[in-house]
C-alpha cells in the first residue's frame, strides 16, 4: 500500500472489514442521539431518488425515527422523504418501490424543473450561457435547496447520502448533494453499504441497480463508474487497503486530489491543505 492510500483511508475512516449489525446499530444510535441531544430537532429530510444510497440513508433514518416515537410514546418525530425528479424521471418506479420498502413518515414531490430553468433563463439573459453538465449541478443544488426549505419549515435537519466511495473520488456536487447537515454513511463503500441493505431486506433490484447522478440531459442515466472512469469494485477494494491495476490507482488518486476543495470548509489564509 502507498502512502497516499494509506493516509486516505485514514482520512475517510474506512474499516477494510465490517460488522454489518455494529453498523446498522451505530448508525440509527448516531441519528438518534443527535435529535436528542438537540431538542428543537422534529426529525429528518432527505431526497429519495431510488438509488441505493438514498435508500439505505432513507431506511436507516426511517428505523432511527421510529425507535424515537415508540421510546417516548407519541409521534413527536418525522423523517420527511422528499421526491425531487426534473421533470419526468427515467426510473421512478426504483424511486417509489424505494418509498414502498422505507415507509416515510411524509412523502412531499417536488419538481425541480421549473426553478433550474427559471435560473438557467435568468442567467441566459444575462449573456451566461451554462453547459449541460454545469446545468446538471444546478439540479443537485435545487434539490438540496428544497431540502433546506423543508427542514426550516419543520425543524428538521438534512441527511446526506454521501459514503467513502463518492468522498475519495469527489463525486458529488459542492454544495449540492455534498452540501447536507448530516451523513450517517460517511465511512462506508459502496459494497459495505450494499451490506447494510441486504442485512436490512431491501428488494435487491435497489442495491444491484446501476449507480447514476443522473444528471445530465445530453448523456441520461450515465453510470458513474463510466463518469469516473473506474469502477467501483476498484474504488472499494482500495478503499479496503487492497492492491489495484495501476490505471485504477491512477485514476483515483487523480480524483481524490483534484476534489481535495470538496472535502473542506471554503478555504481560509490558515488552511494549508491545498499547498
Ligand atoms: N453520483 C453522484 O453522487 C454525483 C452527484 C452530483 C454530481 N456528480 C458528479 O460530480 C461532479 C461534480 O462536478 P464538478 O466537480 O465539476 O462541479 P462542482 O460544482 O461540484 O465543483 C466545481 C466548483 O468547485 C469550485 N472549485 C473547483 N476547483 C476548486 C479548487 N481547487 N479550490 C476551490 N474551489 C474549487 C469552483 O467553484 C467550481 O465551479 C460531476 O462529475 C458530476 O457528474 C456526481
Ligand atoms: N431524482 C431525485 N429525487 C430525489 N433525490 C435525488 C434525486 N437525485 C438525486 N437525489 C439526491 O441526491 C443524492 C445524490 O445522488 P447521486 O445519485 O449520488 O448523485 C441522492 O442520494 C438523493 O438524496
Ligand atoms: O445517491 P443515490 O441514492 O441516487 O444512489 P446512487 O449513487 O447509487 O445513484
Ligand atoms: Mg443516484
Amino acid at each position: 500500500m502507498t502512502t497516499l492510500q494509506h493516509d486516505i483511508i485514514e482520512e475517510l475512516q474506512v474499516l477494510p472489514k465490517i460488522d454489518v449489525a455494529f453498523e446498522i446499530r451505530r448508525t440509527i444510535d448516531f441519528l438518534k442521539s443527535y435529535a436528542k441531544k438537540h431538542v428543537f430537532l422534529q426529525g429528518f429530510v432527505l431526497g429519495i431518488s431510488g438509488g441505493q444510497d438514498s435508500t439505505l440513508a432513507g431506511k436507516l433514518t426511517q428505523l432511527a425515527v421510529d425507535e424515537l416515537n415508540e421510546e417516548l410514546g407519541e409521534e413527536r418525530y418525522s423523517f420527511w422523504a422528499v421526491r425531487l425528479p426534473y421533470g419526468v424521471q427515467a426510473d421512478e418506479a426504483d424511486c417509489l418501490a424505494a418509498l414502498a420498502y422505507i415507509k416515510p413518515t411524509t412523502i412531499y414531490k417536488v419538481n425541480i424543473k421549473p426553478a433550474v430553468d427559471a435560473g438557467v433563463q435568468s442567467l441566459k439573459d444575462a449573456g451566461i450561457e451554462l453547459s449541460d453538465f454545469v446545468k446538471g449541478n444546478e439540479k443537485a443544488r435545487e434539490r438540496m435547496k428544497v431540502q433546506f426549505a423543508i427542514a426550516a419549515s419543520n425543524a428538521a435537519v438534512v441527511i446526506g447520502t454521501d459514503h467513502a466511495a463518492e468522498a475519495i473520488t469527489g463525486f458529488y456536487t459542492k454544495f449540492g448533494d455534498g452540501g447536507a447537515d448530516l451523513t450517517p454513511l460517511w465511512r462506508l463503500n459502496k459494497r459495505q453499504g450494499k451490506e447494510l441493505l441486504k442485512a436490512l431486506n431491501c428488494p435487491s433490484m435497489l442495491y444491484d441497480k446501476v449507480p447514476t447522478a443522473d444528471l445530465e440531459e445530453n448523456r441520461p442515466s450515465l453510470p458513474d463508474e463510466v463518469a469516473l472512469g473506474v469502477s467501483y469494485d476498484q474504488i472499494d477494494d482500495y478503499l479496503e487497503g487492497k492492491p489495484v491495476e495501476e490505471a485504477a490507482r491512477h485514476k483515483i488518486e487523480g480524483h481524490y486530489l483534484r476534489s481535495q476543495h470538496k472535502r473542506h470548509l471554503p478555504i481560509t489564509i490558515y488552511d494549508d491543505f491545498w499547498k
